[in-house]
């Protein structure tokens, strides 16, 4: 066992295939975000286990009030390793109880049906700390108490990992998929922290079991997927996989094993793909939210009644979904063929509104085009889809507000992500020069789009800093180059 593992997950933004990746049929496209989860598990040396148990486990969460939850892991009974909750301020946390629990029986599977007196080796004592970064929750309240406007500089002013000085029942999330993040680091770290590094798949596999489980119900996975594997074209597994899984509340390390264990059942796919330079991701969370559940019940029983209309519609929006995934492939490999062309055409984007005319132009100018084209298509038919089933996918308020942000120059594209809503809104935007952009120079559209969403008085609309990332989970070795994670860690 080793004394330190740190493993981060990134959240997500589904910008195409809203509602149809729930059928194996459809894919999704989904931009792993730089706003990530981190999991730091601790082996003490101190043997504060109750002394029936053969170990004790704290988790805590220390941007939340009461997130302190005590587990004892008890039996030796290789098949069912026990953990119980033994004290909490906070009340249960059913992901946390159950990540614990599943992925320390496949950890004794996987060594041979271990008892957990073996899996820990007499340590007795795991002190697990779990942060999200700032991103994944609302920060208007951090950035009125601070005096600031909403801008992205402002957010930067925030110390990382911020107290949200609230349980976490009551947080305002801001949609780049916590739970998910969460589970599948905590699973990471686990397995890594008692020596096991099993393929990608087989991770994945138990993050979606574990996400799914604590959830009571199979999703389609993408934000579970992307947490592991990064940005991709993704298409779901068959829930059949884990239906002999899902039904039953005590599972022995051996089934889990058995199910996760990657196989043709695992039908999942998943395909890179990463945004095309000097395209950039820009993310605002909108402060009147929606509750996905309730939208995709309402959306499904539509489909299911109206299945000549819905199928149209979902065969409709597969093709320009597909398109969107097409052209920013091809504008990535312009970028390559044919570097000063691309750069030139960024250029000129940047300072021109994306569904503005452009008749001329050479092959980069025409792919870019027809890329702002086929997300305003996008856009068009998730809204129809909203109007048909009576649910708001994007509601007048973010049409109004989308359209407005379009106009500005240097704006390609947008919507709203994942289920619609209320919830947030996607940008992508064209820069001129990435190096200057880093830097904070000349990154005017950014600039005219803060305007424009803090005088927004229809709907409360605040930027997020996340950047798209191509890449999944992360092992980190050096604590210090994450921002603010050891002074996290310190204070503890
Ligand atoms: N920072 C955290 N620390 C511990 N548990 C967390 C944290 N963030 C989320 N969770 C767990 O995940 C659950 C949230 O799940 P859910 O509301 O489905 O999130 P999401 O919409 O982000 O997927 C919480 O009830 C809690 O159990
Ligand atoms: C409707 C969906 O296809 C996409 C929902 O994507 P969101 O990103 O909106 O999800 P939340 O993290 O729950 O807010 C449902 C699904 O695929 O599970």
């Amino acid at each position: 066992m080793s004394d330190v593992t740190i493993v981060s997950a990134p959240g997500k933004v589904l910008l195409t295939g809203g509602y149809l990746v729930l059928d194996p049929a459809y894919s999704g496209l989904v931009v792993a975000t730089s706003s990530r989860f981190y999991s730091i598990v601790r082996t003490r040396s101190t043997t504060s286990a109750p002394s029936a148990a053969t170990a004790h486990i704290v988790v805590r969460s220390p941007q939340f009030q009461d997130a302190v939850w005590e587990y004892a892991v008890g039996c030796n009974d290789p098949a069912h390793i026990d953990v119980q909750p033994v004290h909490s301020d906070g009340g249960r946390n059913k992901f946390v109880e159950i990540a614990l629990q599943r992925t320390l029986s496949l950890i004794g599977a996987m060594n041979g049906e271990m008892k957990p007196s073996q899996i820990f080796n007499g340590s007795r004592s795991l002190d697990i700390v779990i942060v999200g970064d700032n991103d994944f929750y609302s920060q208007r309240r951090a950035l009125e108490a601070l005096s600031l406007p909403a801008t992205m500089l402002s957010l930067d002013k925030i110390e990382p990992f911020a107290s949200q000085n609230t349980p976490i029942s009551e947080v305002h999330k801001t949609g780049l998929g916590s739970s998910a993040a969460l589970i599948t680091s905590l699973v990471t770290a686990l397995l890594r922290h008692f020596q096991l590094s099993p393929e990608l798949d087989l991770i994945h596999n138990m993050a979606q079991y574990v996400h799914c489980f604590a959830q009571g119900k199979v999703g389609s996975g993408f934000d579970v997927c992307s947490a592991v594997k990064g940005s991709q074209v993704y298409k779901r597994f068959d829930e059949k996989v884990l239906r002999g899984l899902m039904d039953k509340t005590k599972v022995t390390g051996q089934e889990i094993l058995e199910t996760v264990t990657p196989s043709s059942l695992w039908t999942t796919r998943s395909i890179p793909i990463a945004l095309p330079p000097n395209i950039r991701l820009v993310l605002a969370d909108v402060d009147a939210g929606s509750d996905t559940p309730s939208l995709v019940g309402k959306v499904l029983k539509w489909r299911k009644e109206n299945p000549e209309y819905a199928n149209k519609l979902w065969s409709d929006l597969n093709s320009v979904n597909q398109l969107v995934e097409q052209q920013l492939r091809s504008l990535s490999r312009l970028a390559e063929v044919r570097p000063e062309e691309y750069q030139s055409t960024m250029r000129t984007a940047s300072r021109r509104a994306g569904t503005a005319a452009n008749t001329v132009g050479d092959e980069t100018s025409r792919t870019l085009r027809k890329l702002s084209e086929t997300l305003q298509a996008v856009r068009k038919l998730m809204k129809q889809m909203g109007e048909a089933s009576g649910v708001p996918i994007e509601p007048d308020e973010q049409t109004r507000l989308l359209d407005a942000c379009l106009k500005i120059p240097g704006v390609i594209g947008g919507g709203v992500p994942g289920a619609g809503g209320y919830d947030a809104i996607y940008l992508l935007i064209a820069e001129g020069d990435s190096s200057s952009q880093e830097q904070g120079e000349g990154c005017d559209t950014i600039s005219q789009v803060e305007i424009l969403w803090q005088n927004w008085k229809e709907l409360s609309v605040c930027p997020l800093t996340s950047r798209a990332d191509a890449g999944g989970l992360e092992f980190i070795d050096n604590m210090d180059s994450v921002k603010g994670l050891r002074k996290v860690l310190d204070s503890i």
